[in-house]
């Protein structure tokens, strides 16, 4: 991806923060995906009294698009940070890890982790999620 590219989605997932409902965790979570086609989905983190149905903004973001009828990804661009002051990288759970392993090709599909727009690293899902479980592992094959 263009360093432009990148920028942008950090600048959408840097907005997106200020829309994290985290009263409980204060830790704040903008997320910027990018489809196949170039659209971009923005999520952000939204807690829960009960605290387990709480969302990551990954999630939101894959949700968001899923249920607009997307399916193919190329990037996702995650910005994080205690009461929105991001300070360093904010990886994807393992709950998000496996959601991205649903609708993405490991080698291919680029997490995006920044700190701000001039300090980003970019990963594929397979570095982040080794041997992973997805779709391909319950395909049938001949013996
Ligand atoms: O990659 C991450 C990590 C954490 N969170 C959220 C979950 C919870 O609301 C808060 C603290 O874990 O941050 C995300 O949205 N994405
Ligand atoms: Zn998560």
């Amino acid at each position: 991806m263009k360093r432009e590219e990148i920028q942008r989605l950090i600048r959408i997932a840097e907005e997106q923060m200020s829309h994290a409902y985290a009263p409980y965790s204060h830790f704040q979570v903008g997320a910027a995906l990018l489809t196949a086609g170039g659209k971009v989905y923005a999520g952000c983190n939204i807690e829960n009294a009960a605290y387990t149905p709480s969302n990551c903004a990954e999630r939101t973001a894959f949700f968001k698009a899923v249920s607009e009828g997307e399916r193919k990804f190329s990037a996702i661009c995650i910005v994080g940070g205690m009461n929105g002051i991001a300070v360093e990288y904010t990886a994807p759970c393992g709950v998000c890890r496996q959601v991205m392993m649903e609708f993405c090709q490991p080698e291919t599909f680029q997490i995006i982790l920044a700190v701000d727009e001039e300090n980003y690293k970019v990963c594929s899902l397979r570095e982040l999620f080794p041997f992973g479980f997805g779709p391909d592992n319950l395909q049938e094959r001949d013996e």
